[in-house]
């Protein structure tokens, strides 16, 4: 089976402060995310500049376009993104327009199922249109009332559709192998790596326990860890 992918989340407002933590962070994972708040506040100059400085790293787009998904989705992947998000909530032929578009460069459209009331259903409706990537998501303001993305995890997971599930929501170093072994193909961390003293270290050590690697040998934090152990 394929390694788990680590995605960080980048979403701060400042778009010098986005590109100097891209650029500590890419080196220890492989999907760099532009937050909703960062792609709304900086535009997609952003994810030019991101592109050009990260060409090793797949850059996700959380656009969590809710209309008019062609339309709105095209300049990205144009510009370079990877990965662009729709809300599970859409409409479906929103949805598709969005998987239509990735199809057409050759990207990936991810389904955000974010206060989607009815999961199952709309899990095999986006799978049946093609959707690339399922994201299990407990957003922020959902995480300050106390949720977590598990409940949903293991039902998604239960599905069996084949497809990716990418889950976000307060994934943190003591919760990622958690995350891995209930079926997370794709673990997204954003304020356990941005909230860290040394963003690095903490990327690498998330992105080892996700491979289930000892953090030791996990790059530059098992480097240090070895250096005062
Ligand atoms: O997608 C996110 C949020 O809705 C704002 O765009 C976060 O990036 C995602 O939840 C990951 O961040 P953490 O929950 O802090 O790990």
């Amino acid at each position: 089976m394929a390694k788990p992918l680590v995605q960080m989340a980048l979403d701060s407002l400042d778009f010098d402060a986005t590109v100097a933590l891209a650029t500590k962070v890419a080196p220890h994972v492989d999907i760099l995310e532009i937050g909703t708040p960062c792609i709304k506040h900086n535009g997609i100059e952003l994810l030019k500049v991101l592109r050009a400085k990260f060409p090793n790293n797949k850059i996700l787009v959380d656009l969590k376009t809710a209309d008019a998904g062609y339309y709105e989705a095209e300049p990205f992947f144009k510009a370079g993104a990877d990965i662009v998000t729709v809300l599970g909530i859409s409409d479906i032929g929103t949805i598709k327009g969005v998987v239509d578009v990735a199809n057409k460069y050759g990207k990936e459209a991810q389904v955000d199922l974010i206060s989607v009331p009815n999961k199952a259903e709309v899990v095999k409706a986006v799978a049946a249109v093609g959707a690339h990537i399922i994201g299990v998501h407990t957003g922020l303001d959902q995480q300050a009332a106390g949720q977590t993305p598990f409940s949903d995890l293991a039902l998604v997971a239960g599905l069996n559709t084949g497809l990716k599930i990418s889950v976000a929501g307060g994934v943190k170093a003591a919760t990622v192998k958690q995350v891995v072994d209930a079926g997370a193909t794709i673990v997204v961390a954003g304020a356990a790596i941005y909230g860290a003293a040394d963003p690095a270290a903490a990327a690498a050590e998330i992105t080892a326990l996700a491979r289930g690697e000892s953090a030791s040998s996990g790059g530059l934090f098992g480097w240090l860890k070895g250096l005062f152990s």
